[in-house]
């Protein structure tokens, strides 16, 4: 079933076209890769994704609700971690999770998946300030799980994590994807790590989407995917 559809989605700002009749769908259960150099666009697609800024044309359908008839039931099917987690450092974990559920009016009994198995449940208590970065992330996927959201979008979540964070994060995001039926959406500049979580990836280039591919097969066709990555970017066009 297919939980993310991009239909012909152009964004200009200031004349200048940000991004370029982009088409794309995901599928539920998928851990869909986003890639492109800086500047490409893929925050722009994340922010019309997520309602914050509309597209000029084309179309978002989140699990079959088109974006433009009804915003507010689209993004009920999204939770999203754009730039940097929003956290309140002087208050608790479970605190932070607490306000998140009443904000979206999710009962606290509803909560029990993610104390148990996305927070740190040792150090539920203890104030964010004293979180380690890798902590503090999955505090933002719980946050951003509040209310069973069917697609998670996750702009450069391993930014800053240490190799134990990493494979730890990408762990999760695979239970969360493939036991769980969750689709995550993830952009990130570490390719193998993109390799490592991914089952499929797009290509984004001034805008525009060069291909996408499944992860397995560009391993069968070009090695690795960074060697896919720096052939097609550096190709004209
Ligand atoms: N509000 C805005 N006004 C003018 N230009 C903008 C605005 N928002 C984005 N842009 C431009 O759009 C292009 C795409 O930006 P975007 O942030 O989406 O890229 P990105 O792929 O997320 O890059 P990065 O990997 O650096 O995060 C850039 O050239 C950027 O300067």
């Amino acid at each position: 079933m297919m939980i993310l559809n991009l239909s012909n989605v152009t964004k200009i700002i200031s004349k200048k076209t940000i991004l370029d009749n982009i088409n794309l769908s995901v599928n539920e259960g998928e851990i869909f890769g986003f890639l492109g150099p800086n500047g490409a666009g893929k925050t722009t697609t994340i922010k019309i994704i997520t309602g914050l800024i509309k597209p000029n044309s084309g179309e978002i359908t989140i699990n079959n609700v088109k974006l433009s008839e009804n915003k507010l039931k689209a993004i009920s099917n999204v939770g999203a971690i754009v730039e940097n987690p929003a956290l309140y450092d002087y208050l608790t974990g479970l605190d932070n999770l607490k306000i998140v559920a009443k904000l979206r009016n999710v009962k606290k009994n509803d909560l029990d998946y993610i104390i148990e198995n996305i927070l740190d449940k040792n150090r539920l208590n203890d104030k964010v300030k004293k979180y380690s970065l890798g902590m503090k992330e999955r505090l933002a996927i719980g946050c951003a799980m509040v209310g069973n959201p069917k697609l998670l979008i996750l702009d450069e979540p391993t930014n800053g994590l240490d190799p134990e964070g990493i494979i730890d994060l990408r762990n999760l995001l695979k239970h969360l994807a493939h036991d769980k039926k969750m689709t995550i959406f993830l952009s990130s500049h570490q390719l193998s790590e993109i390799q490592n979580t991914c089952d499929r990836v797009a290509f984004l280039k001034n805008g525009k989407i060069i291909t996408t591919e499944s992860v397995d097969d560009i391993l069968k066709m070009d090695g690795t995917l960074e060697e896919k990555y720096i052939s097609l970017m550096n190709k004209e066009g």
